[in-house]
């Protein structure tokens, strides 16, 4: 049943190619965000959406360079789990959390890193003032995982590491 309702979702934002592009996932998300003031942010943008649009690509290894069913059902499920902890740090409804609590957020949201990884994201996704917005925070979290899938996918044998030659590097690296 809640099935159903969500293939309608899609149906309606993906239209009859039933794929969702960059444009329209960024259509749909920024609808929903403007029903959540707390989260204080203007929206994804374009490039953003595009970049989520590639990481569920190489995370479910089919580059169409949109979103099928399965994998907008994917990247949804995870936008909805991961806002809840944003929100949850979020308390005093600035609109976005510093690393120290950003370090915490990656925590609850399943992923064991080290420190380094931890400077290393706030780094790339912190404002001057060190402190993440919703936008940056869910861009990060995507990456994050889709890395994780990815790896996993070309670790067949589940040893813990991957042989990538040259050229199969850069299509990830390049794409994703
Ligand atoms: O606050 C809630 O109960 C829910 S269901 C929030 C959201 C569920 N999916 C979301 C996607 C974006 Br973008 C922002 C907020 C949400
Ligand atoms: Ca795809």
């Amino acid at each position: 049943e809640e099935d159903q309702q969500f293939r309608t979702i899609f149906q309606e934002i993906a239209g009859d190619d039933m794929e969702i592009t960059a444009n329209e996932l960024k259509n749909v998300l920024n609808r929903v965000i403007t029903k959540h003031k707390e989260l204080n942010t203007k929206g994804f943008s374009l490039e953003s959406c595009r970049s989520m649009i590639a990481l569920m690509d190489v995370s479910f290894m089919d580059g169409t360079g949109r979103l099928n069913l399965q994998e907008f059902r994917h990247l949804w499920n995870k936008i909805k789990q991961w806002q809840g902890i944003f929100k949850h740090y979020n308390a005093d409804q600035s609109g976005s959390i510093n690393s120290y609590e950003m370090r915490n957020a990656v925590n609850d949201a399943g992923f064991r890193l080290n420190n380094q990884l931890y400077d290393i994201i706030t780094m790339r996704y912190a404002n001057e003032g060190m402190n993440i917005d919703f936008d940056s925070f869910i861009s990060c979290l995507v990456r994050l995982e889709a890395m994780f899938r990815a790896f996993q996918a070309f670790d067949q044998d589940g040893d813990g590491t991957i042989r990538l030659s040259v050229l199969e590097w850069l299509q990830l690296t390049m794409y994703a």
